[in-house]
């Protein structure tokens, strides 16, 4: 594994109290290594949001601790909390409600950089028309809303308000589930391609097991909030070493189209 860039270790989280308490997260551990590509996986209700919330902080962690690059946002400085907030950016699920349905295209990308601070007007504009070209949006989209543009096309402009602040981690929580299947794997593809283009290290979470082999290089399986079992993608899937872990693979239906769809697209554009 390279350098590990992202490190989780002895995560607990508990919802609610008394008798009505669930415990969704239990002593957590792994780590994202700098430019890897790892998919968090598990069932529905297994924790793998929870873990990204606890990432970006829309969730406090009860025990256990994070870090990126060294800083620990709970006991970390002002200026590296703010480094930590710039440089470790998510994706969310669901481009129809993670858009203000309100802002423009435009406003929507320059948000981010303007929360965040320290980019000048020319800054803003150079970087939200390098990133938009890059993900095949066109500058006059940038006046528009949300309504006006596709599934596809919102999870790009998502995918851009992401990256406009420069960051080194992107944290995808299922990114592609929201969307038709015929859009599924150019979302994917695109994925990669910033993943790459960008050198970006990432944590995917996804139920799709077919999606993660696609895109991942390792693996850290998820079992109603217990880690089952980590280890490189070709592994994991020739054999699987956890009983939870094998029923999951089990379930994979095959063949599946969305990733047709990504490696044909894939072949197409190395063929042009
Ligand atoms: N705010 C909350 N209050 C109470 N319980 C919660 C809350 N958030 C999550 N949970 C519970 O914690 C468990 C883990 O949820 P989480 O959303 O992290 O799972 P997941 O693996 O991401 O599932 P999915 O694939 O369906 O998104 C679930 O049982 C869920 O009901």
């Amino acid at each position: 594994m390279p350098e590990p860039l992202l490190k989780v270790d002895g995560l607990q989280k508990r919802f609610g109290r008394g008798k009505n308490a669930y415990q969704a997260l239990t002593d957590v551990s792994f780590e994202v290594g700098q430019g890897e590509i790892v998919g968090l996986v598990g069932e529905s209700g297994s924790g793998k949001s929870t873990i990204i919330r606890c990432l970006v902080g829309l969730e406090k962690e009860d025990a256990g601790t994070i870090s990126y690059d060294g800083i620990d946002p709970v006991s970390a400085s002002k200026a590296d909390l703010r480094r930590y907030r710039r440089e470790v950016q998510m994706v969310f699920q669901d481009p129809y409600s993670s858009l203000d349905p309100r802002m423009t295209v435009q406003e929507i990308l320059e948000e981010p950089m303007l929360v965040i601070g320290g980019f000048s007007p020319a800054d803003r504009r150079a970087r939200i028309h390098e990133l938009i070209d890059m993900v095949g949006l066109l500058p006059e989209h940038l006046t528009r809303h949300p309504r006006h543009f596709s599934g596809g096309q919102r999870q790009r402009i998502a995918i851009v308000r992401s990256l406009v602040v420069d960051p080194r981690v992107l944290l995808c929580d299922e990114p592609v589930s929201a969307l038709d299947v015929s859009v599924q794997a150019q979302v994917l593809n695109l994925i990669k391609d910033m993943q790459r283009r960008l050198d970006l290290t990432v944590l995917f979470v996804s139920h799709d097991l077919a999606v993660v082999k696609y895109l991942c290089t390792r693996l850290v399986v998820l079992d109603k909030g217990v880690i089952a079992e980590t280890g490189d993608v070709p592994a994991i899937y020739d054999a699987p070493q956890d009983p939870y872990t094998r029923a999951l693979m089990e379930a994979v239906p095959v063949p599946d189209p969305v990733l047709e769809r990504a490696r044909r697209a894939r072949r197409l554009e190395a063929a042009r």
